[in-house]
């Protein structure tokens, strides 16, 4: 567990990030959104002390972060920021398998980390591994990027803009494929962004940052239901209200019993996609199957919509 207690920078006069406190739980995505120069990146670089707090605490699992000699802290926490900073003149094991080796781990256990990273981000060993950074596209450096930063097992894992240098079709792709591996590696995330679909794509959790305050921090659907001032209403898209609701539904939540004809839908896919087939369609309803494909009933547009409007 991340607790951020009374944090506060200041630059000179400026106030940059004003007396901020949260807690991040354990196993979660917190996204941190919020107009340019809000204080998102002043905030999460003194999660790992890269920006001394001018005054507050930071505590991982209890412990006070100044407590922790620099260099520790920086191997407990990873970092990855847009662009990737990946070294250019080491391979993507080399890359890999940094702090590993500057936390002297023998050479057996680096590889073996190294192996798994690779086939868990997707990257053929035998193709990838001797690679320099300048060889690989962009979604690949990406993903070299967190891999490295998750090489040691971090106990926390703080992103800023991770996935800002990417076209929508590859940044999609790897929002997916970070919360697959999040929810596999149960890793704690602190995440930077400026898109509010990634917002509430990742995030268990969205904090709303302007002038250097937090404005509130929620999850997706307390953002959107109950906003706590204009400010965080308007930045989550007063038009986008009911869809992005429809978005953190899934059709197993709106199944109604009975039968339907024509391609089932899936009980996992969100109520966004299920309304978006059922309009594709030309359908009023459609049988909603599980996993192995065992019908579980119907679901209809009416039932959808009734899940996309505001709560009495
Ligand atoms: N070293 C510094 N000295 C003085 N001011 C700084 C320094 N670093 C950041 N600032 C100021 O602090 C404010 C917050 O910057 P920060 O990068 O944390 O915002 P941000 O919310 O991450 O913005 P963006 O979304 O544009 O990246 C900005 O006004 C910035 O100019």
């Amino acid at each position: 567990m991340i607790e951020i207690q009374s944090l506060t920078k200041r630059f000179g006069d400026t106030v940059v990030v004003d007396d901020i406190s949260l807690t991040v739980d354990e196993g979660t995505i917190s996204v941190f959104v919020g107009t340019s120069g809000a204080g998102k990146s002043t905030l999460l670089r003194m999660i790992n002390r890269l920006i001394e707090p001018t005054s507050g605490r930071v505590l991982i699992d209890g412990q006070d972060t100044m407590a922790i000699p620099e260099d520790d802290l920086r191997h407990r926490i990873g970092y990855v920021i847009q662009g990737y900073g990946l070294f250019p003149h080491r391979t993507v094991s080399e890359n890999i398998a940094t702090v590993p080796r500057l936390l002297g781990w023998d050479k057996k256990r680096i590889a073996a980390r190294v192996e798994e990273l690779l086939d868990l981000f997707q990257l053929d060993s035998g193709e990838f591994a001797r690679k320099y950074p300048h060889e690989l596209s962009g979604g690949q450096q990406q993903r070299v990027g967190v891999a490295r930063a998750l090489a040691a097992k971090p106990a926390l894992l703080l992103m800023d803009e991770p996935f800002g240098a990417l076209d929508p079709v590859i940044r999609h792709k790897a929002q997916d494929d970070l919360l697959a591996i999040q929810r596999r590696l149960g890793t704690t995330i602190m995440l930077v962004t400026h898109d509010m679909d990634e917002a509430f794509h990742l995030g268990d959790k969205i904090a709303v940052m302007d002038q250097a305050r937090l404005l509130q921090y929620a999850t997706p659907a307390e953002l959107l239901t109950r906003p706590a001032e204009e400010f965080v209403e308007k930045l989550v898209g007063t038009a986008e209200r009911p869809f992005r609701l429809l978005a953190l539904g899934k059709v197993r939540e709106a199944v109604e019993p009975g039968a339907a004809t024509g391609k089932p839908v899936s009980a996992s896919a969100t109520l966004r996609e299920a309304l978006s087939q059922l309009l594709w369609m030309g359908r009023e309803k459609l049988p909603v199957v599980d996993a192995d494909g065992t019908p579980l009933g119907r679901i209809s547009i009416g039932g959808i919509l009734a899940h996309g409007r505001q709560p009495a």
